[in-house]
């Protein structure tokens, strides 16, 4: 099967997964399931945008009281030569027509109440404020100039209650955490990110220090954490399994434990080594996909009664790569064991399946390749690259048994057998943060 209709087989495969309601501080990073939509009009009524006096009709005007963000509202109607001392963000009495920031307002002279005592200072209430705060129960008559309409921010003039402000699939920012709260949400509806579980085989595989004789270190379970991540997942468990058909067949046969299931089984009962494997959406294995001595992937898979949708892709590294259906619904990605051949299995079959899950947008992209190539006969290439103005440039050390190209590369390149020179497709590769 060529990689790109194992590609859309693995997308097609894949089952959605049922929208989640989550609190606020744990869809960071999900995608929404529904538009997010305001709760609230922002602002939530006509309030003030400065510090200062909302003011009714034309000056001056005698500061009949004072209304604070949180506070008691004004609730007489202002009257025409009537203001308030007002805060950002107070509520605007009725019948205020402007707010006038107090750096633009003096003190009148006093034309009401107590008019004998005078004006309380002719010089600006800012410079006044240093010295005293007029306070409207002072008789404190304050002019300026008006511009009707100006500083009251209108309620549902930033987003209208009900707006649709970010659409479905839209990832969960901090920014839209923030917005979100603003707008009233305490739980967002999301697209669950489909929980990984890896099962790493092989005897000689260490986990640490330096890989004795006949041994390997792990380079495939270190990279999956943030390719899954990446891809729109995450690990729910890591186990390392010694070769043999048993160890997989337990870890296999143990059956679906739902996201929201308290985790077990107990330490002490059957099967509690592998129980990491049941809180899965999706399995990877990692080695074993081959045929030899040594690989029971496909005789577990058999005596279990999966399904296996993909045998084997057209592409080098990484051809031995499997897609199975577990009993129950679960998919199973094999991978190489040889850790380039790994992550092009991990980008061919297990990115396209999260991505699908977890409702990640795909994009594709093709590129000249700078730099010579060989095809092979009859399998698509993978090579990695790094992209350039004069197109995609091959970085070489591109062994199956080595992720050192992959490592220097931004992205694969597929390269067809028969491939003359023209554009490629370009597979991209994890980003680092
Ligand atoms: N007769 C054939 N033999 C093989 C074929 C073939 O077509 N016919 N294909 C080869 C290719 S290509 C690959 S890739 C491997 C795939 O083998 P497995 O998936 O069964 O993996 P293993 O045999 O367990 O390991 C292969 C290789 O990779 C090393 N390894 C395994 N796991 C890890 C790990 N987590 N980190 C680093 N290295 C790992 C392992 O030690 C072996 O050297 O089959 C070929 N054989
Ligand atoms: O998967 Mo192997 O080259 O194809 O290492």
């Amino acid at each position: 099967m060529s990689w790109t209709s194992a590609r859309a087989l693995a997308a097609e495969a894949a089952c959605p997964l049922e929208p989640v309601p989550v609190p606020l501080d744990e869809a960071l990073g999900s995608r929404l399931a529904v538009p997010l939509r305001a709760l609230v009009a922002v602002p939530g009524a006509d309030v003030s945008a400065m510090d200062g006096y909302a003011v009714a009709g034309d000056g001056p005007w005698r500061v009949v009281g004072r209304v604070l963000a949180g506070g008691a509202v004004h609730a007489a109607e202002l009257r025409p030569g009537e203001a308030v001392e007002i805060a950002t963000g107070a509520p605007v009495p009725g019948g205020a027509e402007a707010v006038v920031p107090w750096e633009r307002v003096t003190i009148a002279p006093a034309s009401g109440g107590s008019a004998s005592s005078g004006p309380v200072s002719g010089g600006p209430v800012s410079r006044m404020r240093a010295a005293r705060v007029p306070a409207w129960g002072d008789d404190v008559w304050i002019e300026g100039a008006v511009e009707v309409g100006r500083h009251i921010r209108r309620r549902g003039e930033d987003i209208a209650e009900g707006a649709v402000v970010l659409g479905a699939g839209t990832v969960v920012t901090p920014v839209a955490l923030g917005l979100a709260a603003g707008l009233g949400h305490d739980v967002l509806l999301v697209r669950p990110r489909p929980r990984v579980t890896v099962l790493v085989t092989g005897d000689e595989v260490v986990q640490q220090g330096l890989p004795g004789p006949g041994r390997v270190r792990d380079a495939i379970g270190p990279f999956l954490p943030g390719l899954v991540e990446w891809a729109g997942g995450r690990i729910a468990g890591t186990l390392r399994l010694p070769d043999g058909a048993h160890p997989l067949h337990d870890a296999l046969a143990l059956p679906s434990r739902p996201a929201t299931a308290p985790p077990g089984p107990a330490s002490a009962s059957p099967g509690a080594a592998f129980a990491p494997a049941s809180a899965a959406d999706v399995l990877v294995v990692c080695g074993a996909s081959a045929k030899g001595p040594a690989d029971h992937l496909r005789k577990v898979l058999g005596d279990l009664g999966a399904d296996v949708l993909i045998d084997g892709v057209a592409v080098r590294p990484g051809h031995p790569q499997l897609l199975a259906r577990l009993p129950g619904g679960r998919l199973l990605v094999g991978l190489p064991g040889n850790p380039f051949a790994a992550l092009a299995a991990a980008l061919t079959l297990l990115a396209p399946i999260l991505r699908e899950l977890a409702g990640t947008p795909v994009r594709h992209e093709a590129s000249a390749l700078a730099g010579e190539v060989r095809a092979h006969p009859h399998d698509t290439r993978l090579v990695p690259v790094r992209r350039s103005g004069r197109g995609a440039v091959p970085v070489g050390h591109d062994r199956p048994g080595s992720l050192w190209g992959a490592a220097l590369a931004d992205a694969l390149a597929a390269v067809p057998p028969g491939w003359a020179g023209e554009q490629v497709e370009l597979i991209e590769l994890p980003a680092g943060v």
